[in-house]
């Protein structure tokens, strides 16, 4: 049988940036433009980098000539295929319960709209959309069996949110002051380790 692992590779990566713009079609439609797939500016020349880097790394274990035993490859190939799912599922859920309170970009200004939403997902952590990134990066790497990758999509992507989520608190902070500090207290960030503010 032919190796799925490539084909469901793209598959993943193209529902992820289509599920993102159907998003912004959907609920930010006065502001659509080629930005709302989330290829450019963000997250910018990182993630082609890391696009190029998942291909070569797989394709060089393949030109290796190692081979490891099929039982583990399809176990593998299904964890990471679940996983994927499991976390572009997250993202979604966490994309449209949010709604238009939901930008791509971290809000500077509060729109005289925005509510802080808690419910739904954001019940279970205060950044589902994130966790829900991070799980379907590293589990695409899960999916190539690139082990390089897998530790490189992590440490790039706990770095990644370990600047953004402190950013987006501090103005989510200044959005809902008290309201927000109270959501902070009962709901975990939901990425350990980043988060200024309590669990
Ligand atoms: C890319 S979204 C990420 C949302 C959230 N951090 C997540 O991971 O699901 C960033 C925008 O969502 C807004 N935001 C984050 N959490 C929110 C919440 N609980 N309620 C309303 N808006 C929120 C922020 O103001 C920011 O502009």
């Amino acid at each position: 049988m032919a190796d799925p692992r490539m084909p469901l590779f793209f598959v993943a990566v193209t529902l992820f940036h289509a599920t993102e713009f159907a998003f912004s079609v959907l609920c930010h439609s006065k502001t659509i433009e080629f930005r709302c797939f989330l290829l450019a500016p963000v997250p910018a020349a990182g993630y082609s980098i890391a696009i190029v880097a998942a291909i070569c790394e797989f394709w060089l274990w393949q030109a290796s000539g190692i081979t490891l035993p099929g039982v583990l490859v399809g176990g593998l190939t299904l964890l990471g295929a679940g996983l994927v799912l499991a976390g572009w599922s997250l993202r979604t859920a966490a994309l449209f319960t949010a709604r238009s309170n939901f930008t791509h970009i971290v809000a500077h200004y509060k729109d005289p709209s925005h509510r802080l939403v808690q419910h739904g997902v954001y019940g279970w952590c205060r950044h589902p959309g994130y966790v829900g990134w991070f799980l379907w990066s590293v589990s695409t790497q899960i999916l190539l069996i690139n082990p390089v990758c897998i530790f490189c999509y992590s440490w790039v992507s706990f770095r990644f949110f370990a600047g953004r989520i402190p950013h987006e608190e501090e103005m989510l902070l200044q959005f809902f002051g008290d309201e927000y500090m109270a959501y902070a207290r009962e709901v975990p960030c939901g990425i350990p380790g980043i988060s200024r503010l309590q669990r």
